[in-house]
């Protein structure tokens, strides 16, 4: 029987179940039976409040953490059962990651911090150079090619790892507190540039335990104890997605 789903939602998951065992503390029920469906070009913010579980169900959807149980399909695959190498394929060519302290690699240079995933998913250097050069000149860091990460603002590291992130046009933008560690100003920047790669077709699921950077989605999901409490579809298919980005910036001064 083929198990895989040859079209659908970008993400389906099924009863995930995640217990976080520390050695030598009790255990830790952090995401308790969570059914989600994703499709694409949606924006959805899953939300609320610390130790619910967000990050931990960010990590289970990007193949980072295993659940103890559940199914989960990504972009018609069933990735459930999947090795570590086929996770890691898996996501290089159709998940892009962003985190909140950017996990850059230090010595390496922006261009080639952008360009090494490219290069893994088998892109030739020349290629790679014209999708570094086209993504760093559209996030505003065209001049930044050959400083280290150490020598860039935090908006601007954050802006190289979304870089990085979208290098290998994933289907799916996972984003975890992506504005957790930038001032007003750097998560403006952040909002602006999810909000322009969602208008042109980005899947993006945002993991925040901020409400107001949540609203700039167009589908909030609500997290309480490891499970959703509420899912709310903004706007339905709101029309103007900017609209709830200039909400947010509003509120951020
Ligand atoms: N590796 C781990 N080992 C043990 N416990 C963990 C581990 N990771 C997370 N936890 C615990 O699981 C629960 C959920 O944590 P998680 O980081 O997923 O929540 P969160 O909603 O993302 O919180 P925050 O907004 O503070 O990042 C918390 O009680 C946390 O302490």
């Amino acid at each position: 029987m083929n198990r895989d789903e040859p079209s659908g939602p970008i993400l389906r998951a099924a009863g995930l179940v995640k217990t976080h065992r520390p050695e030598g503390g009790a255990p830790v029920h952090a995401v308790r039976g969570v059914d989600l469906r994703i499709e694409r070009g949606e924006f959805v913010a899953v939300t609320g409040p610390s130790g619910a579980g967000k990050s931990t169900l960010l990590h289970l959807l990007g193949g980072l953490d295993r659940p103890d149980s559940g199914s989960l399909w990504i972009d018609g695959r069933q990735v459930d059962s999947f090795s570590e190498a086929r996770w890691a394929v898996l996501r290089r060519n159709h998940i892009g990651i962003v985190f909140q302290f950017f996990n850059l690699v230090s010595n390496l240079s922006v261009a080639d911090n952008v360009e090494l995933p490219a290069l893994l998913a088998g892109r030739s250097p020349r290629q790679a150079r014209t999708d570094r050069a086209e993504l760093l000149e559209e996030l505003g860091l065209a001049g930044k090619e050959n400083c280290t990460p150490g020598e860039l603002s935090g908006g601007e590291q954050q802006r190289v790892a979304l870089a990085r992130a979208l290098v290998n046009s994933p289907s799916l933008l996972l984003a975890d507190e992506p504005a957790g560690s930038l001032d007003s100003k750097g998560t403006r920047e952040v909002l602006r540039l999810l909000a322009r790669f969602h208008q042109r077709g980005q899947t993006i699921l945002l993991v925040t335990h901020d409400a107001r950077m949540a609203s700039a989605a167009d589908r909030v999901i609500s997290f309480f104890d490891g499970q959703v409490v509420d899912d709310a579809h903004l706007g339905g298919g709101r029309s103007r997605p900017e609209a709830g980005v200039a909400d947010v910036l509003k509120l951020k001064g």
